[in-house]
């Protein structure tokens, strides 16, 4: 997608310095536009704690590297076990990240030890450009329901959707996964205007959603996270697409804080409420999301202080609660599969239901 008319990846290996990964310092967005070389396995396990990159596909993209920065000088499988052990600790609840170090750590063993940095980098390119290709897929199945959703208003007005956090081009390595269907649906001269919920603590909506429609000319309102509700009932939200972090074999979803509470306001008033991800995302091994998937706790200071563009236009912090007050800070929450009227994917849009993903999926294993 691009940045002021030029074109980028949120991951590319510039092609003078092969030994390396460049990304965007999602932590600057949108005040600056600022990329960061990484080229230790230290340097990508900070990039994804400190959320410099973040957004389910493009950790998983993203670790697939450090994994092989960190066979440089020791390639044997003791150290791609234990750099695969270390990586996969970055993030809790993203699956998409362990699923991209079980791939390479399975590819990486059929390779010989002298040959492994070069077979991973072929491995982990390989990942990324699959990446871009789901996303558009998933773009182009969801673009579906927003052209339902436009010619059931006799293509009047506009097609309003509400998204949560972000699931942009900056989450993965190009398109997204819930915005990539917004983007179709613009190029195509759909009216479409999206509802962006700010997503606090740490705002992925107002930074980077914002950043990423505006960029790209989509018509979009930031909203506080609990206005949604309100434009529901008021009818001004025709659909609801969000990404995920972990989706379990029988369609329950994480994703960022907040979202099971726009489900529940979907539910009630008839918003039909989708959900897109690809495959990589699907976590087999488990079925009850609230019970079983770990929901990352993050720093309370996300939630007790605010960050934002001072007066002077200098990026600042400022304390928002009283200074004895505590603090908790949940990531992400488990909208349960009820809630969900549809699982968009790469292979299209399904039941979110162990039958609807076994349909679309058939044969996938489910590990011990
Ligand atoms: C395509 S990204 C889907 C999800 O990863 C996204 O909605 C989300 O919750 C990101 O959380 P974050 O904590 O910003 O990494």
């Amino acid at each position: 997608m691009k940045i002021n008319g030029t074109a980028y990846r949120s991951l590319w290996r510039p092609t003078d310095d092969r030994n390396s990964i460049r990304i965007f310092d999602q932590t600057r967005f949108p005040w600056e536009v600022e990329t960061l070389a990484l080229r230790d396995e230290d340097a990508v396990a900070h990039a994804i704690r400190s959320m410099q990159v973040r957004g389910a596909p493009l950790i998983g993209a993203v670790a697939a590297y450090g994994l092989i920065f960190a066979l440089q000088n020791d390639a044997s499988d003791a150290a791609l076990e234990a750099a695969a052990h270390r990586l996969v600790e970055t993030r809790p609840t993203a699956i998409n990240l362990r699923w991209a170090i079980e791939r390479m750590v399975k590819h990486l063993r059929t390779v010989p030890v002298a040959q492994r940095v070069e077979a991973g980098y072929a491995e982990a390119d390989a990942l990324c450009d699959e990446d871009v290709a789901v996303n558009e897929a998933i773009g182009r199945h969801g673009l579906e329901l927003i052209r339902k959703a436009w010619e059931a208003k006799g293509k009047q007005g506009t097609v309003n959707v509400l998204t949560h956090c972000n699931a942009g081009w900056i989450a993965t390595v190009d398109w997204g996964t819930a915005l990539a269907p917004i983007y179709m649906a613009h190029d195509e001269g759909i009216p479409v205007h999206v509802w962006v919920d700010e997503t606090r603590p740490r705002n992925q909506g107002s930074l980077l959603t914002a950043f990423e429609l505006g960029s790209h000319g989509v018509a979009h309102t930031v909203i506080a996270d609990n206005a949604g509700g309100h434009y529901m009932q008021a009818g001004q939200v025709d659909l609801v697409i969000v990404g995920t972090d972990r989706v379990t074999a029988q369609g329950d979803v994480a994703n960022k804080i907040g979202t099971y509470l726009k489900a529940l306001a979907a539910h009630d008033n008839n918003v039909p409420f989708w959900v897109a991800l690809p495959s990589s995302t699907i976590d087999w091994r488990v079925r009850d999301g609230v019970k079983e998937i770990p929901i990352e706790e993050r720093s309370a200071d996300e939630v007790l202080y605010v960050t934002g563009l001072e007066a002077d236009g200098t990026p600042g912090r400022v304390r928002v609660a009283p200074p004895a007050s505590n603090g908790a800070n949940p990531a992400f929450d488990v909208t349960p599969a009820r809630l969900v009227t549809g699982l968009i994917t790469e292979r299209g849009c399904c039941d979110a239901s162990e039958a609807g993903l076994r349909g679309l999926f058939p044969a996938e294993n489910n590990p011990a």
